[in-house]
């Protein structure tokens, strides 16, 4: 998968070159590029920004800094691939393991990082006509940020760790919270089995692997029960077994 960021604060998404989205950079499992918007400027002050039309607080960041950024991004592909241009934004749809999932299915992700006020709607507008190219603004949770590169470094990670090769063990992909068991996770435990007074369960010591499996289930279960029903709901109905009814 490709990846390209457009940002005026590209030191922002430097965390990008540590641990696993790092390593997966390094070994060619995921191309990731990130780009200063400010080199597509044509001023000596390099200037991305202009007052708002209809007046008002702020600054909002210029359609044709901004294309000329986009059009250079996205002609710079090997084979006309499609791509998602992804706008971070309070307003747009809240970003859920499944649409990281969705994501992680694309060829190509370009994220456009807004700052100020926000980017000239016509941006949005203009890409979302181009051939090969869906817009989708999203949203990290409801709330304001000062820019989208925080999001932006949300989106990566939640979408790079499902691109195979890249978490050690896949298997762990399903049980985590919101993995395919459609759950929240279980909780962990490791050495020592006694600390500060607090025991491991027995269970998990007892080797017994059928057993220790259900423990797991019905913690997961009622964890999701008691935090998040609302992902219970959701489950469907042959998700559930017998066994699990009686938590
Ligand atoms: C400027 O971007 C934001 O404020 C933003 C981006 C993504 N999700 C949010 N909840 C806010």
């Amino acid at each position: 998968m490709r990846i390209d960021v457009l940002t005026i604060f590209p030191d922002y998404l430097a965390p990008l070159d540590l641990s696993l989205v790092g390593k997966a950079r390094r070994s060619g499992l995921l191309d990731l590029a990130v780009h200063d918007l400010r080199d597509w400027t044509a001023d000596r002050h390099r200037t991305v920004d202009d007052t708002p039309f209809g007046g008002g607080a702020g600054m909002v960041m210029r359609p044709d800094v901004w294309g000329e950024a986009l059009d250079a991004v996205l002609a710079d592909d090997d084979a006309g691939q499609p791509a998602v241009l992804l706008v971070p934004g309070p307003g747009g749809e809240v970003l859920t393991q499944r649409t990281a999932e969705e994501l992680a299915g694309a060829r190509r992700l370009v994220i456009a990082c807004g700052r100020y006020e926000g980017i000239d709607a016509r941006v949005a507008e203009h890409y979302a006509t181009r051939p090969g190219v869906e817009v989708r603004e999203i949203s990290i949770g409801d709330y304001v940020l000062n820019g989208g590169e925080v999001a932006a470094l949300v989106v990566i990670e939640a979408v790079a760790r499902l691109l195979p090769g890249v978490v050690g063990n896949p298997e762990s992909l399903v049980e985590e919270s919101h993995g395919a068991a459609g759950l929240l996770e279980y909780p962990v435990y490791t050495k020592p089995p006694e600390w500060r007074g607090h025991a491991v369960p027995e269970v998990l010591t007892s080797g017994h692997h059928g057993k220790v499996a259900r423990w797991r289930r019905d913690r997961a279960l009622e964890r999701t029960a008691a935090r998040r029903p609302d992902l219970l709901a959701r489950l469907a109905p042959d998700a559930l077994d017998p066994a699990d009814r009686r938590v």
